[in-house]
């Protein structure tokens, strides 16, 4: 039976572009939210004996979180055989330690929660500078796409003589990765953030920076804090305005205006959270992880268009 796709309503968009790419049929779920807060949700399609995949971008996780389990849970009320879950963004992944003493460690927590309901996930670059790999949180099935390949194709061929800087420490390898698919030199900056909008930020003297154009490359743009800074510091010592490419807008409240006032040329972002910047659309990658990660299900078998994504787990829920 052919598979079904269900995205949440501001996943539409995506979903349209996915859905051909998978084989799978369209089911909108229809999202109510009632005066009081409480949420309705409506599969109305026949999901009988079919393969179901819902499409929940994990930003705000909060407000998405129980409306999703529920669409889940309904759907194998309504005879789905298996509900796989595809949430470019998955939230709560940056708590994953007390930080302080009596702290949530939020990102496992939020992993058992959504795998009572899936049996696979599929998401996009995952914040998880301190865990290893996704099989550290999840028993079943569970990859990650990798975007670097993408974010290399966009900024080798729309930005002149780019020079790639990582925000932070941690994000070396990932920056280094880059550079060197684009082909071009990178530098790592230093940050201190001292509160949730707090962040201090330096720039280490790079020749590179005197005739290039920064590109600062990040994961999540969520308060805006770290772009500004940064850009804040790199127009202090003179560079051309940079480009910033992220893969997850956040943006929380007014940060995307905030960063290009700092002096932002440009923002582009992937389309794992819709927004007026995105420029790098993930369906690809999106679809030959599904692909794989669903082996054995109806959605249809693809050749992933990159060959080095990370490894991926594999695990049983049933
Ligand atoms: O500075 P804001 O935008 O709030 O937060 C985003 C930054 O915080 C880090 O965890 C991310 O990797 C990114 O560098």
């Amino acid at each position: 039976m052919t598979p079904v796709l269900a995205p949440f309503p501001e996943m539409l968009p995506l979903a349209e572009t996915l859905a051909p790419l998978i084989g799978a049929d369209l089911a909108p779920v229809d999202w109510h939210q009632f005066p009081d807060g409480e949420s309705l949700v409506t599969l109305d399609a026949d999901l009988a004996g079919r393969d179901v995949a819902l499409l929940c971008t994990l930003r705000d996780p909060d407000r998405h979180a129980l409306p999703l389990r529920f669409a889940a849970e309904t759907a194998r009320d309504l005879g789905a055989v298996s509900v796989g879950l595809i949430a470019p963004y998955l939230g709560y992944m940056r708590q994953d330690r007390r930080f302080a003493p009596g702290q949530a460690v939020s990102a496992p927590l939020f992993a058992a929660f959504l795998q009572e309901s899936f049996d696979w996930l599929v998401t996009a670059d995952p914040h998880l500078h301190r865990i290893p790999s996704l099989d550290r949180l999840f028993t079943i099935p569970a990859r990650r796409v990798v975007t670097a390949p993408l974010l290399a194709e966009w900024i080798a061929a729309h930005v002149d003589d780019p020079v790639l800087l990582g925000p932070d420490s941690e994000s070396q390898q990932w920056v280094a990765g880059v550079a060197a698919r684009v082909g071009c030199p990178y530098e790592v900056l230093r940050k201190h953030r001292s509160g949730d909008r707090s962040v201090e930020i330096s720039v280490p003297d790079n020749p590179a920076l005197r005739t290039g154009t920064p590109v600062i490359l990040d994961d999540i743009a969520s308060s805006g804090r770290t772009l500004v800074r940064a850009i804040e510091r790199l127009r202090e010592a003179g560079t051309r305005a940079p480009v910033c490419v992220v893969i997850h807008a956040v943006f929380a409240g007014k940060a995307h205006a905030d960063i290009l006032a700092a002096g932002a040329r440009q923002i582009v972002t992937t389309n794992s959270i819709p927004h007026a910047s995105n420029a790098i659309d993930l369906s690809p990658l999106i679809a030959g992880a599904i692909a794989e990660t669903a082996a054995g299900l109806t959605f249809q078998q693809l050749e992933s268009p990159y060959s080095d994504q990370a490894k991926w787990s594999k695990g049983s829920k049933k």
